[in-house]
């Protein structure tokens, strides 16, 4: 059987053949359009690189700005200005232009991609109105609101591309790269914490990724993307001035990122064609309708991105990627092991949490714990609601800092260390609330838990250089699936699943970190008798194979049968420590928590 046996083979031709129509069309339409027919092409594929860094940055990783068309403006006035008063070459002014905007987009990302909330779109949007101002005012450089003409035409090869014909195929060559490579990010390693981010950062921090440069590199790449549309449109346009880059035009590539389909690649061309061509309709009839001029397609825009958050929330692209066979995944086939970090020896110290205390406000919520646990060990960490487990869980996993004490992983302090640090240090962990990207794989899932164990960054992603890599994580993925008993299902959607199984594949996750320690967050929570029973199975067969296990459960028989010790905590104390025996007569853990089960 093959590894992907269930998924139909015409699903690729389908694809490929709808795919290789549409670059098809791409070549013959500049052939066939007339001339204003051109033009708006042209324009239609400058947006949709303006779009297409949307789609990562707000669709995909979940941060909004609206001074896309600044950064636009960056890129169009640079080459404009370099160009007709200094006479540079259009090339070298678009090197200039690319660091203009990363120095202004670095800016802005690292105050602003901090702070959570909405910082960054307000930024965004100060940024955009401020800067079409400039534009629009230091007129000795920009020639102000009139804008600078004879923008030179641009050379390819020593061809001038003079004509607009000649021009777009240039234009559609640029976008059909960047969306190859943008589709390319995102289905890597570094693509898929991007993709993490959306949800916050806590899976992705856990799994060793530093979500705040992840977010920078995302603004980063989706300015410079806006900028080359600028740079694009002032020498197809051979004209600026700085209506195209206001901030209302910002809005509108939002519209358009938000109307093709703000989480697909594809969308965003779709969203920029749509916008651009109802633009200019709306232009035509409505003030012939109304009987004046103005703006009303604005109106109508704004009616009709509300009518699209309400009916089909995901844009465009959904509804018609759904018409062709689905998307087959990629399956490497034989790759190198990734490299396995030294385990601790049975009954090695693993964790030592030293008098550990964490304040919030007035509340203790752990007050003076500490505890040990070896090599092999499986530790329980029970107690009742409120008694302190998770926040001491998320002490060890270093989501959030002790107020005082130690703890101690390998023999190393990692108490002020962040949760990337710690989870690179050898800690895999599983969540309370079961934190999986639904329409993922349950393989794309799982090899997110191997980030830190493989490597590829942003560029070396776009241009698919880390295919290695990539082959044996999805090796490794693999195997751990096959672990937790998952294999017959490894190709699904990880939101089909039942939440027992979605428990197991965190569990996968977890493993494919290779972790010498592995910390597990209630996992029984919310399972049916025999998936308990299955996970019972699961757990005793992973310290057999020499796993280390901190678990927090409240469900008593489980833990009791599965822990080799337990530590109960009781409002934010420890009340006992002992094998399960010991716990089950200890007097005060009687009266105090276990009652009549024990
Ligand atoms: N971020 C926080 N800010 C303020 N108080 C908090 C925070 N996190 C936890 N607490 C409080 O700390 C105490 C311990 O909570 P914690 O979630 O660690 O308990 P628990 O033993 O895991 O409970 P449960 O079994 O219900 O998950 C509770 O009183 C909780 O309200």
């Amino acid at each position: 059987m093959s590894a992907t046996s269930g998924v139909k083979a015409s699903g690729v031709q389908t694809r490929t053949f709808v795919a290789g129509g549409a670059l098809l069309l791409a070549v013959a339409l500049p052939l066939l359009l007339p001339d204003f027919g051109v033009t708006l092409l042209g324009n239609i594929g400058i947006f949709s690189l303006v779009a297409l860094g949307l789609v990562l940055l707000t669709g995909v990783a979940g941060s909004t700005s609206f001074g896309q068309a600044a950064f636009m403006g960056v890129g169009a006035y640079t080459t404009a200005i370099l160009t007709t008063r200094l006479e540079w070459s259009p090339w070298l002014a678009l090197l200039a232009a690319f660091g203009m905007t990363a120095l202004v987009a670095l800016i802005l990302g690292a105050v602003t991609l901090r702070m959570s909330g909405h910082y960054l779109p307000l930024a965004t949007i100060a940024w955009g109105i401020s800067l079409y101002y400039v534009f629009g005012n230091a007129t000795d450089l920009t020639g102000g609101f009139t804008g600078l003409r004879e923008v030179p035409p641009l050379s390819v090869l020593g061809v001038q591309l003079t004509s607009g014909r000649t021009y777009v195929y240039l234009i559609l060559l640029i976008v059909i790269l960047a969306a190859v490579g943008v589709q390319n990010l995102l289905s890597s390693r570094t693509g898929r914490a991007i993709r993490a981010l959306r949800g916050g950062s806590v899976v992705a921090e856990s799994f060793g990724a530093d979500t705040y440069w992840l977010r920078i590199q995302t603004f980063l790449v989706a300015a410079l993307l806006a900028c080359l549309a600028g740079w694009l449109y002032a020498h197809f346009w051979r004209f600026v001035n700085p209506t195209p880059f206001g901030l209302n035009i910002g809005i509108e590539f939002l519209f358009m990122a938000v109307l093709g389909g703000s989480g697909f690649v594809w969308g965003a061309l779709l969203g920029a064609g749509a916008i651009t061509l109802l633009k200019n309709w709306l232009q035509d009839i409505l003030p012939a309708l109304f009987g004046q001029a103005g703006s009303y397609e604005t109106i109508f825009f704004g009616l009709l991105i509300i009518l699209m958050l309400q009916y089909s929330r995901r844009g465009l692209w959904p509804i018609l990627d759904r018409l062709v066979p689905p998307r087959t995944p990629k399956v490497f086939g034989q790759a190198p092991l990734l490299s396995a970090r030294s385990k601790p020896a049975n009954g090695e110290e693993v964790l030592r949490v030293e008098h550990v205390v964490k304040q919030f406000g007035g509340l203790r919520a752990v007050n003076d714990v500490s505890f040990t646990l070896h090599a092999g060990e499986i530790l329980g960490l029970i107690g009742p609601n409120g008694a302190g487990k998770s926040t001491m869980f998320n002490l060890v996993t270093g989501v959030n800092p002790a107020t005082s004490g130690r703890v101690v992983l390998r023999g190393r302090d990692v108490t002020k260390l962040p949760a990337r640090a710690i989870s690179r240090l050898g800690v895999g962990r599983t969540f309370q609330h079961v934190k999986l990207f639904p329409e993922m794989t349950l393989v794309e899932n799982a090899m997110m838990g191997g980030y830190a164990r493989a490597r590829g960054g942003l560029l070396a992603s776009m241009l698919h250089l880390e295919r290695r890599d990539e082959a044996s994580l999805q090796a490794e993925a693999l195997r751990e699936i096959e672990r937790v008993g998952l294999r017959d299902q490894a190709w699904n959607q990880a939101g089909n699943l039942p939440l027992g199984k979605q428990r197991l594949l965190e569990i996968a996750r977890a493993l494919v970190a290779d972790p010498a320690l592995l910390l597990l967050d209630e996992p029984a929570a919310g399972l049916r008798y025999h998936e308990k029973q299955e996970l019972a199975t699961l757990l005793r067969k992973l310290k057999a194979e020499g796993v280390t296990i901190l678990l927090v459960e409240h469900d008593m028989d489980l833990v009791m049968n599965l822990a080799d010790r337990l530590v109960v905590m009781n409002y934010g104390e420890k009340l006992a420590e002992g094998t399960p025996a010991e716990v089950q007569r200890h007097e005060g853990v009687r009266e105090a928590y276990l009652g009549g089960v024990a």
